[in-house]
């Protein structure tokens, strides 16, 4: 049996650092002489079971140890790159976490560039055009993330966006407002997650404090029908991530998932991974997912892939020649 050509799609929410593959983890440990505290690719794979989003984060954060040079973060997005284009992704917009690899003294200049070498040749190799979004961790102080806008100021000519990740509960986008409203005047796309464990006031706030042009996951929206009027009326984009929101108890079960009502109530939902390499999956794997376990059909799908297409931050005939990508596939029977 053949697998099935993955529908051409854009992935807008996914953390490089999340797609850090177990094994990709060890073989950098060993080139930086970094310890692990787990013997094997299995014994971390094993610790991959989470009961919130903090309970990720932490071994999120601890496993970037092994993160050191620029070809450490050019490994780490060729392997992304290789992946999201089996899975049918022609276009992908990166998060990284900057302030995650400070800590370590890996710096900016290392990130970015390292990051860069990857993505300045993903057209090339796979056909798929890419961008970067520079995302500030919410619960470190708005000061600090101001002078992490600052550093990465040399390379805004190949950063697109600015977005905001970590624990969300009790670190609200208010406390952001200054940073976007900087940002959004060096030209800078605007994201924000929320409405993931944060509730709906998070999501009105990411509207209206920060300006955000699409929400990260937001599915918390459906707790308030002001919002989803706000947001369907708007055709908000939501970076919706639903193997994320079950392995981080967001939902009990992808059968739970409120994907359908969304599209139902008329948001404009896209499919991504997340953190591909802790939650079971990639974008591809994501769409499969919710198209078995939510019975959606043929047709949502295909609007699911044009809707990542209309919501990317890309120009008329890019976006003109994924549309035509998308509209022309044919699903398997
Ligand atoms: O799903 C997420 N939520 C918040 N922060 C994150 N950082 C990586 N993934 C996530
Ligand atoms: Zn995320």
């Amino acid at each position: 049996m053949s697998t099935p050509v993955p529908i051409p799609k854009a992935e807008l929410h996914i953390h490089i650092e999340g797609t850090l593959e177990p094994e990709l983890a060890f073989e950098l440990a060993e080139r930086n002489g970094v310890r692990l505290p787990y013997a094997t690719v299995d014994e971390l794979r094993a610790a991959y079971s989470f009961s919130d989003l903090q309970s990720f984060l932490d071994l999120y954060y601890a496993l970037m140890a092994v993160l050191r040079t620029e070809r450490d973060f050019t490994d780490l997005a060729d392997a992304y790159l290789a992946r999201a284009t089996a899975q049918g992704v022609r276009h992908a917009e990166i998060f990284f976490d900057p302030q995650a690899h400070a800590v370590r003294g890996v710096g900016m200049d290392v990130v970015v560039r390292g990051l860069a070498a990857a993505l300045e040749s993903a057209e090339e190799r796979h056909g798929m055009t890419t961008r970067l979004i520079l995302c500030f961790l919410r619960d470190r102080p708005a000061d600090e993330a101001l002078r992490t806008l600052e550093e990465a100021r040399p390379y805004f000519n190949v950063i697109s966006g600015v977005g905001l990740d970590s624990a969300e509960v009790g670190n609200p986008p208010e406390k952001f407002r200054e940073v976007f409203a900087t940002a959004r005047d060096a030209g800078l796309h605007l994201v924000a997650h929320a409405g993931e464990e944060g509730p709906p006031a998070y999501v009105w706030q990411a509207l209206d404090a920060l300006g955000v042009e699409r929400v990260d996951h937001g599915v918390r929206c459906m707790e308030d029908e002001a919002l989803v009027e706000r947001l369907r009326s708007e055709r908000m984009p939501l970076t919706v991530c639903p193997f994320s929101n079950v392995r981080l108890r967001v939902v009990d079960r992808l059968e739970d998932h409120p994907l359908p009502r969304m599209l139902q109530a008329g948001l404009m939902v896209t499919v991504n991974s997340d953190d591909p390499a802790y939650f079971g999956g990639y974008a591809e794997d994501n769409m499969r997912g919710v198209r078995s376990a939510l019975g959606l059909g043929e047709e949502d799908v295909r609007t699911l892939a044009r809707n990542s297409v209309n919501a990317a931050f890309i120009d008329a005939d890019r976006r003109a020649a994924l549309l035509a990508e998308v509209d022309a596939h044919r699903f398997a029977d």
